[in-house]
């Protein structure tokens, strides 16, 4: 009996060919990487359309995982290691926990499921319906923004309401961008795909997909958690006011430092322009040009 990583190749959700890291224990193949430091392991599953987590583990017979049926296995694999990657290359964070904690994802959750989440312990991804969406595990900064869901819950620990939660959800969108930054759009890859060019939200244009993107328009709502996936227009749109100013480099770590060092479980909007503005400020100086960037994107949209 050998087991072994292997390497294994396929196709993704927008039929895009990649390879992945597999593992193979009596000739079968998973979705399984073991090439992460520190033993940090990353395995994706399918619930196969039902609703019980983790579900099976994802396998193939020769390790080319080609079927349309894999194609959110795939991706839910591909993305999760790409984003691993992501935290650890640029921010040094052992996965999600600073601890090498196993990533763990589901796919093929519940039928025709138009969403994705995080669970507390896992990435949990629907097929969507074909129509709203296709296989949410297919857009990159959808994966980020679940998996950065797990970063923020094991740092700010941001409380998921009210302001703290559209905190949470910004941050979450924020790092979305972060791992794809070919636009300012979340989910794009998997939204509507009978229709081009639209988004689930924009950080450059929140109101374009009914967000507010100033504090006079702050949505007083008690549902959707008071609003998380509304209000988060207003700091994101803050997001893209700092990253279209001092770029992208700066802007990540910034955002990283707020997040793991100053923000708190009840921050909200106010505090989070002071986090953000004493990171600038740690990193780069109180008087710099960063600084007073930082500063004019949250007056921008009303935050003090
Ligand atoms: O992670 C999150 O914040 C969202 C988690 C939603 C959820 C929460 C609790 C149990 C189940 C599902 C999932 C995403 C989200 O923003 N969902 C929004 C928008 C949305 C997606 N599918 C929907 C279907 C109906 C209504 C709204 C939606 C929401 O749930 O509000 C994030 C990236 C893409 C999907
Ligand atoms: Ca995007
Ligand atoms: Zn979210």
């Amino acid at each position: 009996v050998t087991d072994a990583a292997t390497t294994g190749s396929g196709y993704g959700v927008l039929d895009d060919y990649k390879t992945l890291n597999t593992y193979s224990s009596n000739g079968t193949y998973y979705l399984y990487d073991v090439t992460k430091p520190m033993n940090g392991v990353i395995e994706t599953f399918t619930a196969r359309n039902g609703s019980s987590l983790p579900g099976y583990y994802s396998t193939d017979s020769n390790n080319s995982w080609t079927a349309y049926s894999q194609a959110a296995d795939v991706d839910a694999h591909a993305y999760a290691g790409k984003v691993y990657d992501y935290y650890k290359n640029t921010h040094n964070r052992n996965s999600f926990d600073n601890n090498g904690a196993t990533i763990r994802s589901t796919v093929h959750y519940g039928s025709n499921y138009n969403n994705a989440f995080w669970n507390g312990s896992q990435m949990v991804y629907g097929d969507g319906d074909g129509s709203t969406f296709t296989s949410l595990s297919g857009a990159l900064d959808v994966v980020a923004h679940e998996l950065t869901h797990a970063v923020t819950e094991r740092t700010a620990g941001l409380q998921y309401q009210y302001q703290s939660g559209a905190l949470n959800e910004s941050f979450s969108d924020v790092f979305g961008y972060f791992l794809d930054p070919g636009d300012y759009l979340m989910g794009e890859d998997v939204y509507t795909p009978g229709i081009s060019g639209d988004a689930l939200r924009s950080l450059s244009n929140p109101s374009k997909y009914g967000q507010p993107e100033h504090m006079n328009n702050y949505v007083n709502t008690s549902s959707d958690n008071g609003g998380v996936h509304t209000n988060s227009g207003i700091p994101n749109k803050a997001a893209y006011n700092t990253i279209s100013s001092i770029g992208k480099a700066k802007a990540e770590k910034i955002y990283y430092r707020a997040l793991t060092v100053y923000l708190t479980p009840t921050s909200n909007f106010s505090y989070a322009r002071a986090a953000l503005l004493q990171s600038a400020a740690d990193l780069y100086g109180s008087g710099s040009s960063t600084y007073n960037s930082v500063k004019a994107a949250w007056d921008a949209v009303g935050v003090y």
